[in-house]
């Protein structure tokens, strides 16, 4: 077991002596997302003193407005990752298209990304976050974000909280840091973090709840009859932070209006489902699990159920009717 205290980078670097053929020279593109998202975590803690709160006036792809932050943290990360020459390819929930780098002809991955999740929380002080979701290179072009999620080759995501942590998984479980400011490091805080079996907290957005079906409505209220806590951040990074280290279920259903939901495959439900796996927990979209499911295009939906293992089978066991 890895020492508690231990740097990110070492921590990798000892993995990937362990495990070649599971990482293969992440190290140098996992120190490029770290340094972004140090950058972020710095500009965040003080953002109400510069003029970097509030919208840019426009719409991204997903018929959103644009928060300036969203935007930066997307430049920052696109900046980082181009330039490290390990990404063929990145795709960002800010970014209509895939992009490829220049320096990254030869780069061995691609990247998916959310560079600024919880944007509704971002004015108001409350936890937002960074997901990213890697794949090897496999072809040309974009077809290599195509790919289902049990391939990623790592996924993780950084909590911008009361502390700043990075969660992280190349599938040798899934492991926590929390950077230290005073050295600038993330340090090994959460080694092969496990979920408890079951939880007793459900998050979901209880506003939509005239719009989900049947079943979903059964269940939640079962649960309210076992008195299971309501927490509902808004935050997915939030939020599955929570589940993953309490238990419990965060759910983003599909419903009447929105049947596919709101969260993205690429760049949130696939890299969170692969932490929560990771760390003992089960992930589906109500009918499949969401690591076998296969992106057919960027920014494309899916309903997220994830948490712990016995949560989600009785969820199931309530969708099968
Ligand atoms: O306000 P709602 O509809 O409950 O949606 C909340 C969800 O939307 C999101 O903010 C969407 O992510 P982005 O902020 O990255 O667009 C999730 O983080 C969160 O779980
Ligand atoms: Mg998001
Ligand atoms: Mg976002």
């Amino acid at each position: 077991m890895a020492r508690i205290g231990i740097d990110l980078n070492r921590f990798i670097l000892e993995e990937e002596r362990q495990f070649p053929q599971a990482t293969g020279s992440l190290s140098l593109a996992l120190m490029s997302i770290e340094n972004a998202t140090k950058i972020i975590s710095s500009r965040i803690r003080k953002a109400g003193l510069s003029d970097i709160l509030g919208k840019i006036g426009k719409v991204n792809v997903q018929g959103e407005e644009v928060q300036k932050l969203d935007q930066l943290s997307n430049n920052w990360l696109i900046e980082h990752l181009s330039d490290s020459g390990e990404f063929y390819a990145l795709a960002s929930e800010e970014v209509d298209d895939a992009i490829f780098p220049e320096k990254g002809k030869n780069g061995k991955y691609v990247i998916a990304l959310d560079p600024l999740d919880g944007s509704s929380n971002i004015d108001v002080n409350v936890n937002v976050g960074t997901i990213f979701s890697i794949y090897r290179k496999y072809c040309d072009g974009v077809e290599n974000f195509f790919q289902e999620g049990y391939k990623q080759v790592a996924a993780g995501y950084v909590v911008y909280g009361s502390s700043t942590m990075l969660m992280y998984t190349t599938k040798n479980g899934t492991h926590g840091f929390t950077l230290d400011p005073s050295v600038g490091s993330y340090l090994l805080s959460h080694p092969y973090l496990k979920m408890p079996s079951r939880g007793k907290i459900y998050s979901i957005n209880e506003g939509y709840s005239q719009r989900w079906d049947e079943p979903l409505k059964k269940y939640i209220d079962n649960l309210k009859s076992k008195n299971y806590s309501a927490r509902y951040i808004g935050s997915m990074v939030a939020d599955v932070h929570r589940t993953l280290l309490k238990g419990g279920i965060f759910a983003y259903p599909g419903d009447k209006k929105n049947p596919q939901g709101k969260l993205r495959l690429l760049y949130e439900a696939a890299p969170m489902s692969l932490l929560i796996e990771q760390a003992g927990g089960r992930a589906t979209d109500g009918v499949n699990e969401i690591l076998s499911i296969k992106a057919t295009s960027l920014h494309q939906r899916t309903p997220v159920f994830m948490g712990s293992k016995e949560d989600i089978d009785e969820l199931m066991d309530y969708m099968r009717g």
